[in-house]
């Protein structure tokens, strides 16, 4: 077919141009011209994604066990929202772009090939497209040629819905319809909402479909070929502690776990760039260079230099560039199972060990309870970290019931020899506002340890209220900060305030008592507060 054909048998009748497939320099061009972005000293694009609206803390997807006729799942849509309505919503959005320059992008999903999935994204401005094309596997030119889409994607920041007509609670929305595989963006420019829109498919397909376990973590492979997996909500440090310059990068975000691999769902990495320095991050910061997206970024006056440090925008700046800007990539994105899990808690109480061993039980009980704090950026309304229970560590993003993925990485913690460690990237010294974020520089040592079997071979203490195995001692690390309560100034405080956090654990986890054996129950935290020796 036609590409204008196949274009209208979308609903989208071009009135303008529309630009299919643009190289990147292209699309980095057409951005300079429509003075939609800038390029910045190290050649990076660098663009505002308008209003910077970010997911919004009342989202809250439905879950369902099968694909029916009306599968459809939403983030800022008043309930319900029937199939009309979606039908409705869908004809105003192709409408719209029928009467803008529009770019398309084909793109594909899922490095393991028997899992890809083919997406047809499209755009109202040039940058979008590159992200779609940093973000997703590039397909071969002959790929290209007989490209046919599965999945649409339509993201229209300019098309502010209306709650009267659209059914929409704002002007914002990311609706994913599984029955006509479409998601309707709109209302923000914020391009997260495209790269989760598809993982958010893949963890419905993966895990229903295919029966292989899909993971909101980031991944790398060591010289020993043993792979590394780091489950975290965002902020955690996925993107950050996966770049190691001694590791290959498997990927920064959302992968896959079937009965041989570890596969990454993208070609692309998603960076958060506050405070992002040469020193802290070297990898992420030389991946920004030309080709690389740069959203809601500032500059140092009168320069084209990037000031990582201004937030006047958002704290969610971002860089967006493809896997290989990251030097020791790996290439295909696929690794064997892991021998090292990494569940990333960005503790805003200040009382869960810098890191901490677990047993299955355990990890099991961590992996559904997803504790960890929201941190300032991709949700509106979040200005401080806030504490928060998201399943698997990934909640949002989930569209089958949780005890599904955890199912799944349970019978995998059996099949497999795992280490899984619990690491705490948040605070250390006291709760948000009185102790201090972990130094990054400790968290990567704790890990290298890990990852070297360093850690097998020092005493451990357990932790009596959670009961958690800490390591006495780890290279490049002072020692006191590794049982946390050292480093409270008040230790009766920090009982207490462990206790609480006990008593918020259980509370949550009543959720999932029927799903949970003894062995998980096992994992739960005792309220009870000295600290022996195990
Ligand atoms: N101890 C720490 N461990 C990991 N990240 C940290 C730590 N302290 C501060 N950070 C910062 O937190 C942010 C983590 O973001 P990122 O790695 O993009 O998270 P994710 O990929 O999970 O969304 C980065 O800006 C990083 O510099
Ligand atoms: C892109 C996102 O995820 P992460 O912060 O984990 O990269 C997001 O949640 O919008």
């Amino acid at each position: 077919m036609k590409k204008i054909e196949q274009l209208n048998a979308l609903g989208i009748n071009p009135r303008k141009e529309y630009f299919w497939n643009l190289p990147v320099s292209k699309l980095v061009e057409h951005t300079l011209q429509r003075k939609q972005g800038v390029l910045t000293s190290t050649g990076a694009l660098a663009c505002d994604t308008g209003e910077f609206t970010g997911r919004s803390p009342k989202d809250k997807y439905i879950v369902k066990d099968s694909v029916t006729e009306d599968s459809i799942w939403w983030g800022n849509v008043n309930h319900p929202f029937s199939t009309e309505d979606f039908d409705n919503l869908y004809n105003r959005v192709t409408a719209f772009l029928s009467d803008r320059e529009i770019y398309i992008k084909d793109a594909q999903a899922g490095s393991k090939k028997e899992y890809q999935l083919n997406v047809r994204v499209i755009t109202e401005t040039p940058w979008q497209s590159l992200f779609v094309n940093n973000l997703f596997l590039r397909p071969s030119k002959k790929e290209l040629e007989t490209f046919e889409h599965e999945w649409l994607i339509l993201a229209a920041p300019e098309f502010k819905a209306d709650p009267e007509i659209d059914k929409t609670r704002q002007h914002n929305f990311t609706i994913i319809n599984f029955t006509k595989k479409v998601i309707l963006i709109g209302g923000s420019a914020y391009t997260g909402e495209i790269k989760k829109g598809i993982f958010t498919i893949l963890n419905y397909i993966l895990p229903h479909d295919k029966n292989v376990l899909s993971m909101h973590c980031s991944a790398n492979i060591g010289k020993d070929g043993k792979t590394a997996v780091f489950f975290g909500l965002s902020g955690t440090g996925k993107t950050t502690l996966s770049a190691d310059p001694s590791r290959a990068l498997i990927g920064d975000d959302e992968h896959g776990w079937d009965s041989e691999n570890v596969f990454n769902f993208e070609g692309g990495c998603y960076a958060k760039c506050v405070n992002l320095s040469e020193e802290k991050e070297p990898q992420i910061f030389s991946a920004v260079r030309f080709g690389t997206l740069l959203e809601n970024v500032r500059f140092y006056e009168g320069s084209d230099i990037v000031d990582y440090d201004n937030i006047q925008v958002t704290e969610n700046t971002r860089a967006a560039y493809p896997i290989n800007f990251i030097d020791n990539a790996k290439n295909p994105s696929i690794g064997g199972a892991p021998t090292n899990i990494f569940f990333l808690t960005c503790d805003a109480f200040g009382v869960l060990p810098p890191i901490s061993k677990l047993t299955v039980g355990q990890a099991m009980y961590h992996f559904i309870s997803g504790y960890t704090a929201k941190v300032a950026g991709t949700e509106a309304g979040i200005t401080e970290p806030q504490t928060t229970f998201s399943a698997c560590f990934g909640e949002p993003f989930l569209p089958l019931h949780p005890t599904k993925y955890a199912e799944l990485l349970g019978k995998k913690l059996k099949e497999n020899n795992v280490n899984v460690w619990l690491v705490n990237t948040g605070w250390s010294g006291g709760a948000y506002g009185i102790g201090e974020r972990i130094k990054l520089s400790y968290t990567r040592a704790m890990i290298i340890a890990a990852l070297d079997g360093k850690l097998d071979q020092v005493d451990y203490l357990k932790h009596t209220v959670f009961g958690l195995q800490m390591p006495i001692e780890c290279e490049g690390v002072p020692s006191n900060i590794l049982n946390p309560k050292n480093t409270w100034e008040n230790p009766q405080k920090y009982d207490e305030t462990a206790e609480k956090l006990a008593a918020q654990f259980n509370e949550n986890f009543k959720m999932y008592q029927s799903f949970a054996n003894g062995e998980i129950r096992s994992g739960a935290p005792k309220v009870a507060v000295n600290l022996e020796k195990a």
